[in-house]
């Protein structure tokens, strides 16, 4: 039987590359391409079907950085498909990212200079900026529009004949640290970024707790440090060029540099063949390759806690009841 899978951010980076492997590497592939651009969705998927004629492959208007657009995309949904078998929540932003090029120097002589490669930790910072529903723009694309779609799409989701999985594309940047429940938004720091994808970690936690007995299930990825738009807007696209060979030098080093959005959507791609009951809810599934280019998945624990996450998961649905009030 056909399985449908829907994947927001679907028209480039790793979005693109994974639905590029679930065509190639599976059979009874249903895809919906979730996009807010339907220019760059049509391109996508001309690509798509250009390598694979005949796929099955739809496309969706989405963006998830808007509460309207999220409604009236879920609302299409829920009038298009019966169930959902996986909904990817992939889409993400870094807007105006700034390298702190200092800790960087002092980095490449510490310690801790593989664990800085990984996790960029003390390496980046961002400058959010408010949206039209009043809410920081990370904070809603990266997250929030994301538990609104899922809200949304419970009829499709939870069923009691079948599982259905959610898997949130977070990330090694992921730090408790950036993030605060006094500030769930990250209104005030310089890391929105980061908080928007730990605080995607404690959701994943909360949604198993409060949804795996409707048949729902919810995974976290790190696709590892890929090559897309989001790391061009990092640097200038030269300076990624110049320094290639360093980056295949650091492969060497740490697995976590995947470099390519095929090896990143590596575990988005092995969580599509897993039984989402057999998945540690507390392990976020990491894309690694090897220094000799090998792909491979690996779980590793979060540091999340369940009153922390219980906490975001209510914090959430207020906010939801608010936005939804003010429409
Ligand atoms: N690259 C990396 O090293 C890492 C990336 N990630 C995460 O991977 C995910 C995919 O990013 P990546 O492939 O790297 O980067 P890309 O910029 O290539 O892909 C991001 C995708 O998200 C879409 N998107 C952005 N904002 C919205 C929105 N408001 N509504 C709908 N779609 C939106 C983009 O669409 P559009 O073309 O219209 O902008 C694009 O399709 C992100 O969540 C990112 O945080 C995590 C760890 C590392
Ligand atoms: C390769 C080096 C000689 C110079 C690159 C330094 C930094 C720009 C990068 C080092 C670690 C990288 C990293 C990311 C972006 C680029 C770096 C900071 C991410 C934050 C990109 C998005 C993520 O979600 C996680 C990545 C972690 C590692």
């Amino acid at each position: 039987m056909e399985r449908l899978v829907i994947v927001t951010g679907a028209n480039s980076g790793i979005g693109l590359a994974l639905c590029e492997r679930l065509l190639t590497e599976d059979t009874g592939v249903h895809l919906c391409l979730a996009c807010r651009n339907m220019q760059r969705a049509e391109a996508a998927r001309s690509a798509l079907q250009a390598s694979h004629p005949g796929a099955h492959v739809d496309l969706l208007q989405l963006d998830v950085g808007s509460v309207q657009s999220v409604l009236t995309a879920a609302q299409e949904l829920r009038a298009r498909y019966s169930k959902v078998d996986f909904l990817y929540l992939n889409a993400g932003i870094m807007p105006n990212p700034q390298v702190d090029f200092k800790a960087l120097f002092k980095g490449l002589f510490s310690r801790n200079v593989i664990h800085m490669f990984a996790t960029a930790e003390g390496l980046l910072t961002q400058q959010d900026r408010v949206n039209s529903d009043g809410l920081q723009e990370v904070f809603t694309t990266n997250l929030f529009g994301h538990f609104l779609l899922i809200r949304e799409l419970e009829p499709l989701l939870c069923q009691s004949d079948h599982t259905s999985s959610v898997i949130w594309t977070s990330s090694s940047n992921a730090r408790r640290s950036a993030f605060s429940l006094e500030d769930i938004q990250h209104k005030e720091g310089k890391e929105p970024y980061s908080s928007s994808k730990y605080a995607s970690d404690l959701l994943s936690l909360a949604l198993n707790q409060h949804m795996n007995n409707q048949g729902l299930y919810s995974s976290v990825v790190c696709p590892g440090m890929v090559m897309t738009n989001l790391t061009y807007g990092i640097l200038p696209p030269f300076f990624w060029t110049l320094i290639m060979p360093i980056m295949w030098l650091i492969r060497l080093f740490t697995n976590t540099f995947t470099i390519t959005p095929f090896n990143g959507a590596e575990a988005l791609h092995w969580l599509f063949l897993q039984k989402p009951q057999s998945l540690d809810p507390r392990s976020k599934y990491h894309s690694l390759t090897s220094g000799l280019g090998k792909n491979y998945t690996q779980p590793r624990k979060m540091d999340v806690d369940d009153l922390m996450s219980k906490t975001l998961y209510l914090d959430l649905i207020e906010l939801e009841k608010e936005v939804r009030r003010d429409l």
